[in-house]
């Protein structure tokens, strides 16, 4: 077992493509979010979420957001990433996300990573390149 946890939700497979390449090179632990539970996923030392775009607001993506919202408290001080698809605009829900984690004390990993829809090649290679820089972090 890893001390490295992706947990992600997706709906077309797009957020699934780029967890599975953020796993890769974070060399982590990758599950969907049905198959963990939020207090198993708490005992990560670290932890790297993927969620797509399904509306403006974070909060829109209800499947994550039901299993997020289990965990969120229990993030005090710990070391997180957060990454996801989206389809249009300039990632509205990511920012929404951010300040959502910035009024806890988690310790947000860099900037977001986003893929617009299914991720390129070169977004892949960013995932595995987010995921190695996340293990290290
Ligand atoms: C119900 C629904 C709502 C969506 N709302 C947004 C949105 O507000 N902004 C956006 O950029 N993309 C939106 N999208 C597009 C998805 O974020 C995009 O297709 C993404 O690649 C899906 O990732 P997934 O394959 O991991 O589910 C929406 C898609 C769906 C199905």
């Amino acid at each position: 077992m890893s001390n490295i946890l992706v947990a992600y939700w997706t709906a077309t497979g797009n957020t699934q493509a780029m967890a599975v390449k953020v796993a890769e090179g974070a060399n982590a632990d990758l599950k969907e979010i049905s198959e963990i539970s939020p207090e198993d996923a708490l005992q990560y030392e670290k932890i790297a979420f993927g969620c797509p775009a399904m509306g403006d607001t974070f909060e829109e993506a209800e499947e994550f957001l039901e299993w997020y919202e289990q965990l969120e408290a229990g993030l005090e001080g710990k070391k997180i990433a957060i990454f996801g698809s989206f389809g249009w605009g300039s990632g509205e829900w990511m920012e929404d996300w951010t300040d959502r984690i910035g009024q806890t004390t988690a310790v947000l990993f860099e900037e977001p990573l986003m893929a617009n829809e299914a991720p390129s090649s070169d977004d892949e290679d960013a995932c595995v390149s987010f995921g190695q820089r996340f293990s290290q972090f």
